[in-house]
């Protein structure tokens, strides 16, 4: 735990949580001392010895006075480490996701991070500021006692000796059922969360199929393994823990019987065993402590372990911060080099090729048309331009130079996107298209909306450029949503435009704002686009088509059509179903 509370807190304050353990050590050890100092105070009472007593009580009164600065001192820093938790750990959280891989974020880990980033950012602020102690001192405050017992009298200090493991024991046993408890209701919590959030986000999709009534199945089996888990924890673990208090006590049982049983041998003085049990009921007292809040701490161990494993998710490796921007040879230039690359986990090589053996080179202001059947890997190969992943093998090269080479922010500095799955902040909609290039004036943001063809959308809008959009563009159709992405990357100006022609979103009016802004595109950026349209194919300096993540050919239209092969039966595949659309420049539909 302690190294997990370390990784949480980061290099910078290692040292104060090193000076924070020391005194909460050096407070429970003068908590125990203190105690013992008890017998030589009770001990000179009952032997009547008046001077004896107030000379030990002064020492009692030293020790507790030191114990009490102790105690402030590691209470102080405890509260000051959970106050750097509370200010630093999102900070420092934020920091680290920013580097993960963008193909990191699914929606099981995005859901385990905000859970992590809440409840976990206040388990460590209790951890220092109410577990820690009674638990620390819970162990090294009865092991001071059991060390002064001995030196008192070996035969009771032996008996506590000899109990200690068995202590122990049921600490571990309760604890682990805890903890083992907690994982399943932790997991079942995670499930049941995301199963609401998902049976919310598709309330259309659910009662269009009418399922919106009669109830959404994986939900009601969340929630009812959820209600399990949660009576499992209570039922499993109650009895445990209070099995590990009673333990407690039959230790202290035991100590009073075996000193009874020396005060009938005549072994020992009456009012010594007196003196002695006020010690031990000091010994109990602390463990008992320990004992109620162990499940708690196993609990928050558990958080924090969760949250340390997601600083060990490890970043996409970078150049070192400050080092000098690079001087890209091939600006606007793509090109992969014996690529081979299959998803897995997350670093290139893991499952089943994906992408295998793909070499291309995309000229800088050139386009190039990605074309293929579903599944043969059109969207992983534009992932890959923008480093989502790390490639398993080969290398991908962005302006010369290869990605793994270029920090993030100069990497994303030569792309746009135009992807099919637009997400739009809940902003206005200049905000929204601001976001291209924040330090663009309004007559540029104007002349990006305008090719973009989002003006338009504007003159239809109550408020016009300060219409909001809603969460996710919520108030926007899906195309209208496209065509704000097109003004975003329109008024970026990246040198390097991925574009993925969403059909579905696409009726012939989107179609034809989309078709304009690609022709603006071309003249001042590389283009790489998913493409699904006829004219963007015939259009383009460059087909690739790719089959079963292979390219299977390249050429241009002309090329490719007089080669007869994969692409000419899949364009007539293509011209005969309603992918692909024959529209003359200026818009019009001719033919199907
Ligand atoms: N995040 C992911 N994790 C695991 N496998 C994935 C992931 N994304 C895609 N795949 C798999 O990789 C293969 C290629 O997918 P990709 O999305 O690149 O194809 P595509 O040609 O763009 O398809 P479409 O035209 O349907 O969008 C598919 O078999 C897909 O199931």
């Amino acid at each position: 735990m302690i190294a997990h509370l370390a990784k949480i807190l980061g290099p910078g304050h290692r040292g104060a949580l090193r000076s924070y353990l020391a005194w909460l050590i050096g407070y429970a050890v003068l908590e125990g001392v203190a105690m013992a100092f008890l017998v030589p105070v009770l001990r000179a009472v009952f032997d009547g010895d008046t001077e004896g007593a107030l000379r030990w009580l002064a020492v009692l009164a030293a020790a507790v006075a030191v114990t009490c600065v102790a105690r402030y001192q590691q209470a102080m820093r405890g509260f000051r480490l959970a106050l750097v938790t509370l200010t630093t750990l999102h900070d420092r959280l934020g920091d680290h996701v920013v580097r993960l891989p963008l193909g990191w974020f699914t929606s099981e880990k995005v859901g385990r991070l905000s859970r992590s980033a809440t409840s976990g950012t206040f388990m460590v602020t209790n951890v220092f500021a109410h577990l820690l102690t009674p638990v620390v001192s819970g162990v090294v405050t009865p092991a001071t006692v059991v060390a002064a017992m001995l030196v008192f009298d070996w035969r009771l200090g032996l008996v506590l000796v000899l109990l200690a493991p068995l202590l122990y024991a049921t600490h571990r046993w309760s604890t682990t059922w805890v903890g083992r408890a907690e994982e399943g209701r932790d997991a079942a919590d995670a499930l049941a969360g995301s199963r609401v959030v998902e049976f919310a986000r598709n309330q259309q999709t659910l009662r269009a199929f009418g399922r919106g009534v009669e109830g959404y199945g994986p939900l009601e089996d969340a929630v009812e393994r959820r209600s399990a888990a949660g009576g499992r924890m209570l039922s499993e673990t109650m009895p445990r823990l209070l099995a590990n208090g009673l333990a407690v006590q039959l230790a202290f049982a035991a100590l009073v019987a075996t000193g009874v049983t020396l005060v009938l041998d005549g072994a020992i003085e009456p009012v010594s065993l007196v003196a002695l049990l006020a010690l031990a009921a000091r010994f109990v007292g602390p463990l008992s402590e320990a004992a109620g809040q162990s499940g708690m701490l196993r609990m928050a161990g558990n958080d924090l372990r969760r949250l340390a494993a997601l600083f060990d998710e490890r970043p996409l490796p970078e150049k070192a911060e400050g080092a000098e921007p690079v001087a890209l040879p091939r600006p606007g230039e793509i090109e992969f080099e014996h690529v081979t690359f299959g998803y897995g986990d997350g670093d290139g090589d893991g499952a089943a090729p994906v992408l295998r053996d793909v070499s291309l080179r995309v000229p800088a202001h050139t386009m190039t048309a990605v074309v293929g059947a579903s599944g043969s890997g059109k969207t992983t190969l534009t992932r890959l331009v923008m480093r989502f992943f790390d490639v398993g093998e080969g290398a991908v090269r962005v302006g010369g130079t290869d990605v793994r080479e270029l920090p993030t922010a100069e990497l994303m500095a030569q792309l746009s996107l135009v992807m099919q799955d637009v997400y739009l902040f809940d902003d206005t909609l200049e905000g929204n298209i601001r976001v291209g290039r924040p330090t663009a004036t309004d007559e540029e943001v104007r002349e990006a909306a305008r090719l973009a063809g989002v003006d338009e959308i504007v003159e239809r809008l109550p408020d016009g450029w300060a219409t909001g959009v809603g969460e996710g563009g919520a108030s926007l159709s899906g195309g209208e949503r496209q065509r704000v992405s097109v003004a975003r990357a329109v008024l970026k100006q990246a040198p390097i435009v991925l574009l993925d022609e969403a059909t579905a979103a696409l009726d012939p009016e989107n179609e034809r704002y989309v078709q304009a802004a690609l022709r603006t595109l071309m003249r001042t950026s590389t283009l790489v686009v998913i493409a699904h349209k006829l004219p963007t194919v015939v259009a383009a300096d460059q087909i690739l088509v790719l089959d079963g993540g292979r390219i299977a050919e390249r050429g241009t239209h002309e090329e490719l059509l007089a080669a007869d092969g994969r692409y000419t039966r899949f364009w007539n595949e293509r011209r005969r179903s309603r992918g692909w659309r024959l529209v003359p420049d200026d818009g019009t539909e001719a033919a199907r």
